[in-house]
C-alpha cells in the first residue's frame, strides 16, 4: 500500500501530436500531489499515463519511464489491467453502475478479481464505505441501486469502489468538478484522510483546492496552441503558492492568465 511514483522524461502522444513534453517528477508515498495549469496543458494526459489509462485511446502512447516503487509499470511483463487495479482512478463525473446495488458497486473490482466469499465481500464493502465517509449515509440501504444516491454520494461511492481493491496509488481527475460546494468539501476532507493510507495524485482546475488538499503541486503550461504541455514548476504546495520559483507560475496563480 501507498507506494511512490518516479516519473522520468515522460512524453505523451496522440498519434503524431505530442501532447506532453519531457515531464519528470517524484510523488512520495502517503502524500497528495496536485496537477494544476490552464486548459489543454496536459494534466489529465499525464495523469492517465500513470496507470496506462491513455492506452484505451487509439493511437495514444507514452515514452519515458514511470516507476512504482522502482518497478516499471510499462515493463514488458506487466499487464495494463493489473496496473489499473494497483493504481486506481476516480473520474470527473461519478460513474457508479446505476442499477447495481450500493454494496455490489463497492465490491465490483474485487468480484472481477475472483473474490466470491460473501462474508469477505461484506467486510470489504463496509470498510471501504467507512473509508470513503459514506457508511453512515448508506448502511440501511446497501441493497438499493447506486444510481439513487446524490452526486456527492455517488462520487464517494466511486472512491469506495476504488479503495476496495486496496490500490497503491489513487489518481483523481477533477473529482469535484461536478459537485456542489458542500460535497466538494466532503471530498476534500476525505482526501486528507485517505493520504494516511494511499499515495494520491489529483488534477484540479481550482487553485484554492490544490492549496487546501495537496502537499506538493505541479504546475503545467504550454507555450501556445498546438505546442506540447510542459511541467513548469514542481514544488512544495505552500512554497508554490507563497513564493513560486518561476515568474510564469506567479502569473498563473495570481490569475494573470489561464
Ligand atoms: N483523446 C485525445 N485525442 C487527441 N488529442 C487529445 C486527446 N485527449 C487530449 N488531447 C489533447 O492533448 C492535449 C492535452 O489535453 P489534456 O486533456 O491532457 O489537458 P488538460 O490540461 O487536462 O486540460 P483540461 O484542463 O481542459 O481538462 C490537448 O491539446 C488535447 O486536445
Amino acid at each position: 500500500m501507498a507506494k511512490r511514483l518516479d516519473i522520468t522524461d515522460l512524453n505523451v502522444y496522440y498519434g503524431k501530436f505530442r501532447a506532453v513534453k519531457d515531464v519528470s517528477l517524484k510523488v512520495p508515498p502517503r502524500s497528495v500531489t496536485a496537477f494544476i495549469g490552464p486548459s489543454g496543458c496536459g494534466k489529465s494526459t499525464v495523469l492517465r499515463t500513470l496507470n496506462r489509462m491513455h492506452e484505451v485511446t487509439p493511437g495514444a502512447y507514452a515514452t519515458g519511464e514511470v516507476l512504482l516503487d522502482g518497478e516499471d509499470i510499462y515493463g514488458k511483463a506487466i499487464d495494463p489491467v493489473s496496473v489499473r487495479s494497483t493504481i486506481g482512478m476516480v473520474f470527473q463525473r461519478p460513474n457508479p453502475f446505476p442499477t447495481m446495488s450500493i454494496r455490489d458497486n463497492v465490491v465490483a473490482g474485487l468480484k472481477l478479481q475472483g473474490e466470491r466469499n460473501g462474508k469477505k465481500l461484506n467486510e470489504v464493502a463496509e470498510r471501504s464505505l467507512r473509508g470513503a465517509n459514506l457508511w453512515d449515509e448508506v448502511k440501511d440501504r446497501l441493497d438499493k441501486p447506486g444510481g439513487g444516491l446524490s452526486g456527492g454520494q455517488q462520487q464517494r461511492l466511486c472512491i469506495a469502489r476504488a479503495i476496495a481493491v486496496e490500490p497503491d496509488v489513487l489518481l483523481m481527475d477533477e473529482p469535484c468538478s461536478a459537485l456542489d460546494p458542500i460535497s466538494t468539501l466532503a471530498i476534500e476532507d476525505l482526501i486528507g484522510e485517505l493520504k494516511r493510507d494511499f499515495t494520491i495524485v489529483i488534477v484540479t482546475h481550482n487553485m484554492q483546492q490544490a492549496a487546501r488538499v495537496s502537499d506538493q503541486t505541479a504546475f503545467f503550461n504550454l507555450e501556445g496552441v498546438g505546442q506540447p504541455g510542459q511541467l513548469v514548476e514542481f514544488n512544495n504546495t505552500e512554497a508554490m503558492f507563497s513564493h513560486p520559483d518561476k515568474q510564469e507560475t506567479e502569473d498563473y496563480i495570481s490569475g494573470r492568465f489561464g
